[in-house]
């Protein structure tokens, strides 16, 4: 399989880890090019340090990573990324808030004050997307936590990313927001096949959301198991009530299960 995020025995231990011990140890995961991939483990055993590593924001003591064909030695431009968090700027409106990557980002911040009507179309479209058309002109505060969350999807993908990375997008809301928010970011990705890395602690949003799942054992983290979600797609809401998702949900939490045990 060529992969496009190509993680390969990957061992980092963090600079000003106390004990010394490595965050992931001989970690290989590979996705490719516009799948839906999850990863799922015990809290601390190193799901974060994944998305650190895939993303440049911090180098491996030992192994190699690719995104795109090209060995990560810097922080990846071609990645957007959302968190638990959504962490929006309180005195720009959520359009500007929005922009705020291409300020940041090469080669938008040269094109963004010739092109801004362009760019501010494109933050519109997303924004109508995601269920929020006309709420651009809002300031963050003004809006509620899933509202937020939906506005930092559109942010991380204001750059048309390659590659969407997400830490735990929902885990600070309510259910039903959650699982509005699931349709959203699966017809995102339907329509737009950017590749996903999503970290989560909820089984049922990896199962539902994604076309394969990883599960990490507890730290130093690695991979012990990884598991096809042969679902039919378009998936809705219906389908975690089948037994066939039940039994995957099952079969993904006995491999936590074991992984926490064995800590
Ligand atoms: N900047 C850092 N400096 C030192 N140690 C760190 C740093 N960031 C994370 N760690 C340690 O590395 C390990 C893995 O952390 P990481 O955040 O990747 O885990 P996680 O699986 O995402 O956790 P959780 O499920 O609780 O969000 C933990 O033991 C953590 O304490």
């Amino acid at each position: 399989m060529t992969a496009f995020v190509d993680i390969h025995d990957v061992t980092h231990i963090y600079a000003g880890s106390e004990d010394g011990q490595p965050a992931v140890e001989g970690m290989t995961i590979k996705v490719r090019e516009g799948e839906f991939t999850a990863i799922v483990g015990p809290s601390g055993c190193g799901k974060s340090t994944v998305m650190k590593l895939a993303t440049g924001l911090q180098f491996p003591a030992k192994g190699t990573i690719i995104v795109d064909g090209k060995q990560v030695t810097a922080p990846v431009k071609l990645a957007g990324m959302a968190f638990q968090n959504p962490v929006m700027l309180p005195w720009r409106t959520t359009l500007k808030n929005l922009l705020l990557p291409l300020e940041i980002v090469q080669p938008h911040r040269g094109r963004l004050r010739s092109h801004r009507k362009e760019y501010e179309a494109r933050a519109e479209a997303l924004l109508a997307q995601v269920g929020l058309a006309g709420q651009g002109s809002k300031f963050p505060w003004q809006l509620s936590g899933g509202m937020q969350q939906r506005a930092s999807l559109c942010r991380a993908l204001i750059h048309e990313p390659k590659l969407l990375m997400l830490d735990e997008p929902f885990g600070a809301l309510d259910a039903f927001t959650r699982e509005e928010l699931w349709g959203i970011i699966r017809d995102l990705h339907a329509a737009q096949r950017f590749t996903v890395i999503l970290v989560t602690h909820d089984l049922r949003e990896a199962v539902f959301l994604a076309d394969r799942v990883f599960c990490m054992s507890a730290r130093p983290g690695r991979i012990i198991a990884e598991r096809e979600i042969d679902l039919p797609r378009p998936r809705d809401i219906e389908i975690t009530y089948t037994q066939k998702f039940i039994d995957i949900v099952h079969e993904l939490r006995s491999h936590i299960k074991t992984a926490r045990e064995a800590a």
